[in-house]
């Protein structure tokens, strides 16, 4: 039993499935123009069609097969979807004379789609084209003020079309109304966390098979979670590798090696490579470039690792990429931007020599956290801030040198521990500080001072794809500012920094 996702491109699609997956059905994503065939496969119970960049007027746009939109199972088209569902059974689609993006309302809706809804609803747009005639015997469900048609319902009122998207967290109840759409369809709501981690370790073992699995593992939630499902799945066929390049922050190698001393000695190594890292990152001071050479950099080691350990060597590396990694760094495929290259996805070399095994790759950091839970991996490890795997090359804004290094450790290491002094560190998602390459004057005892500028940021976000800046409290950032310039003396001023994400992303690199 299941959800068809039919994927039109959108930037939105995965996030469809995650909704699905939250309201505990099971869904499988497919292009948009899989056959009848394939999605019967699938065993759907409802079929939902995704936006998408296309458009209806174009010939070459994607479109389902056309018995697809005429079988009886209840459908859903969201946006593009919608359109295509509105043209092709008889309907009409033209370029709005004025296009909806970001937030708008529903001034008007109605019917079992909106159960429990009432008033004006909130609603996230991003279109140029709307439905103006309706395919026979179709009903309008909803308005907005540009927007005659937000929203559409068939005959048999079990299947919607609708303008907005649903799916996205600028659509606060949007979640209500693809719940709506799963009771009437009648989908079956009993896939757990528990059933992801089945279907998880079954796809592992069948992809693996005997081949031996290198396992690069950072101490992280994501990696660390892996470990334990790996151990899991394969057995001893795993070899767990955590890199210290030389980017780490204070004390925290001793930490994660102590964190990981559970997998046994045996199936763990520790490998120092800090000087390779720093000569390769000497002299250079874009961010992208950084990004590239720490992905390329990490490869080279997993592979002489490999090279040491086993003669016939690893077919597999694995790593916890998860679905924003993915995005960010353009390689989901479905068209949308480069914004920064993750180390373990575009920053990856073009000649590697594994194979990757990624089973995080189309989950969120909260997803992660809830398998983390089943495998009973520490609280303390779950429950901690992501690092990045570039680790401080990527807050140090310009070159990293190993001076620069240890003033944004000592920095860094105030912060986060004064966090956790005033009971906050639970209280945010992430918080780092940025080591900028400002210097700024001051006034210390009389004398003129000239240190450099530190940003301290810290941010509140569920999925890590929108942030926004954590409410610290005032006393905190004083007493933390005041440690700061009181301990890193090459540090003259500290800076909060208030820009959420987007426009900023966590990161400043
Ligand atoms: N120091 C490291 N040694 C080995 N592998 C690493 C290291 N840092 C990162 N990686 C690999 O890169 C992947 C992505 O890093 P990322 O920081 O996103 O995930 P994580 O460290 O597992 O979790 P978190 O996001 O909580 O830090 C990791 O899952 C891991 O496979
Ligand atoms: O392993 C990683 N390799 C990377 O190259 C990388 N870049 C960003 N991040 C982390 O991803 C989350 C979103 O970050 P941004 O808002 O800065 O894009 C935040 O949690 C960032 O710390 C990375 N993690
Ligand atoms: N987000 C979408 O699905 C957009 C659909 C179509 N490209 C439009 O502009 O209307
Ligand atoms: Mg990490």
């Amino acid at each position: 039993m299941s959800v068809v996702i039919l994927d039109f491109g959108s930037q939105y699609t995965r996030l469809i499935a995650r909704r699905i997956r939250e309201l505990r059905a099971y869904s499988v994503i497919l292009p948009g123009t899989a056959s009848l065939e394939r999605i019967k496969a699938e065993n759907p119970q409802a079929i939902i069609l995704s936006g998408g960049p296309a458009s209806v007027f174009d010939p070459h746009s994607p479109r389902p097969a056309a018995a697809v939109l005429e079988q009886p199972l209840p459908t859903l088209g969201i946006c593009y979807g919608m359109q295509l569902m509105a043209q092709t059974l008889g309907g009409k689609v033209e370029r709005a004379g004025r296009r909806e993006y970001g937030k708008a309302v529903l001034t008007q809706h109605s019917g079992p789609l909106f159960a429990g809804l009432e008033g004006e609803l909130q609603m996230w747009m991003s279109h140029s084209d709307a439905v103006t005639e309706l395919p026979p015997g179709w009903r309008v469900i909803a308005q907005t003020e540009e927007n005659p048609v937000a929203g559409i319902a068939s005959p048999d009122g079990r299947t919607f079309g609708v303008q907005f998207h649903p799916e996205v967290v600028h659509s606060p109840k949007g979640m209500q109304v693809l719940e709506n759409f799963l009771e009437l369809a009648g989908v079956a709501r009993d896939w757990t966390p528990e059933h992801t981690l089945e279907t998880l370790l079954a796809d592992v073992r069948a992809k693996v098979g005997n081949d031996k699995v290198m396992l690069a593992v950072s101490g992280g939630v994501d990696s660390s979670t892996l470990a334990l499902l790996l151990a899991r799945a394969v057995g001893d066929k795993l070899t767990a590798v955590f890199v210290d390049h030389g980017l780490l922050r204070l004390n925290e190698r001793r930490e994660v090696e102590a964190a990981l001393r559970p997998l046994g000695d045996k199936n763990l190594r520790v490998v120092d490579a800090a000087q390779e890292f720093l000569s390769a990152l000497r002299g250079v001071t874009d961010p992208e470039q950084k990004r590239k050479i720490v992905g390329r950099e990490f490869i080279r080691v997993f592979e002489r690792e490999a090279r040491a350990l086993s003669e016939q060597g690893y077919r597999w590396l694995a790593q916890g990429t998860l679905y924003p990694d993915v995005i960010e760094s353009a390689g989901s495929g479905e068209g949308s931007a480069n914004i920064k290259s993750h180390h373990n996805v575009g920053g990856l070399p073009e000649d590697l020599k594994f194979e990757l095994l990624e089973p995080f790759r189309y989950l969120f950091k909260d997803e992660v956290r809830e398998l983390a839970l089943l495998l009973g991996l520490p609280e303390p490890i779950r429950m901690r801030h992501p690092f990045p795997g570039p680790g401080l090359s990527i807050r140090i804004l310009g070159e990293v040198t190993p001076e620069k290094l240890d003033i944004l450790r000592r920095a860094d290491d105030i912060f986060i521990s004064s966090l956790r002094d005033w009971n906050l560190y639970d209280t945010v998602s992430q918080a780092l500080a940025v080591l900028t390459p400002l210097q700024s004057v001051g006034v210390i005892g009389d004398e003129r001072s000239y240190g450099y500028v530190l940003g301290l940021r810290a941010v509140s976000t569920v999925d890590f794809m929108t942030a926004d800046w954590a409410r610290l409290p005032l006393d905190f950032l004083d007493e933390v500012a005041r440690k700061i310039t009181r301990q890193v003396p090459e540090i003259g001023r500290v800076v909060y920094d208030i820009t959420s994400k987007p426009p900023a992303t966590i990161e400043w690199e």
